[in-house]
């Protein structure tokens, strides 16, 4: 099998069908998801952005299968995630999806790599050392391979968490705020990696974040607002994000 998708990308690499999560009680709920209904194209990256308490990571974790929908539904693939059993939906993540949370994450006892291939040893599976290395050098840090998360700068840890996320090759990668903690130089070398992995290899990627900066490194940019996606963006950049967000009241 190639290693290289096609970039443009074919299908879909999840979506969600009149997704609605509510919280809390009748009178006092409160609908983090409103309907939601929207395709996430393979080996395209799409950011998803909206004021603070628009359902942002709701959405994110409803799709990854961290949290369920009160109703509707959210496939990966062609697989209805909404009627997994529990077990069935720990398989889907370690085989099929990659994440890269705001904080990293890494076992602090292991190596960069020892913590980069830990998804594939979980699954049994071996590393792909031909992988392995294109990942690593993609990432920039081949030199920092046998140094545990201590001895790594928080740009540097959240890399090899990004590496973490790839390393399976997985349908999706799922990131929720990555660059929440970096500075700015940080930030770009872990935006341009995630770019590079759609760019070079086809890999589907969904992130929320906050920066716009950040978003305009995507595809594409969804603008969510009180739990319904309002609006999209293609070929985003970051003045045209930073504008559709003062419409939403940013
Ligand atoms: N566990 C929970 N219990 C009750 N309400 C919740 C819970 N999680 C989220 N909410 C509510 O659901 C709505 C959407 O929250 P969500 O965290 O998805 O928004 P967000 O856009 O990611 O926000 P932020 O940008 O501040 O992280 C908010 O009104 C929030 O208060």
């Amino acid at each position: 099998m190639s290693m290289v998708k096609s970039p443009t990308g074919v299908g879909t690499a999840a979506r969600a069908v009149g997704a609605t999560k509510r919280y809390g009680r009748a009178d006092s709920a409160v609908r983090a998801l409103d309907d939601v209904s929207v395709e996430f194209p393979s080996g395209v990256f799409t950011a998803i952005m909206g004021p603070s308490g628009s359902g942002k990571s709701t959405l994110l974790h409803c799709l990854a299968g961290l949290d369920t929908l009160t109703s509707g539904q959210v496939f990966i693939g062609d697989t209805d995630v909404s009627s997994l059993s529990d077990g069935d939906l720990t398989l889907l993540r370690r085989n099929r999806l990659g994440f890269i949370f705001q904080t990293y994450n890494l076992v602090p006892t292991l190596t960069a790599e020892e913590n980069i291939v830990l998804p594939l040893r979980l699954g049994g599976r071996k590393a792909d050392h031909e992988w392995l290395a294109q990942v690593v050098s993609a990432v920039g840090l081949a030199d920092r391979l046998h140094h545990t998360p201590a001895e790594l700068s928080g740009g540097q840890q959240q890399r090899v968490a990004a590496a973490r996320a790839l390393i399976t090759r997985p349908e999706i990668v799922f990131a929720d705020e990555p660059t929440g903690a970096l500075d700015s130089r940080s930030s770009a070398e872990l935006l341009r990696f995630l770019r590079h992995a759609v760019d070079a290899y086809g890999q589907t990627i969904v992130m929320v974040t906050h920066d716009a900066v950040a978003a305009s490194y995507a595809d594409r940019v969804l603008f969510l607002r009180d739990g319904q996606v309002v609006s999209e963006m293609t070929e985003p950049t970051a003045d045209r994000i930073l504008d559709a967000m003062k419409g939403l009241g940013e």
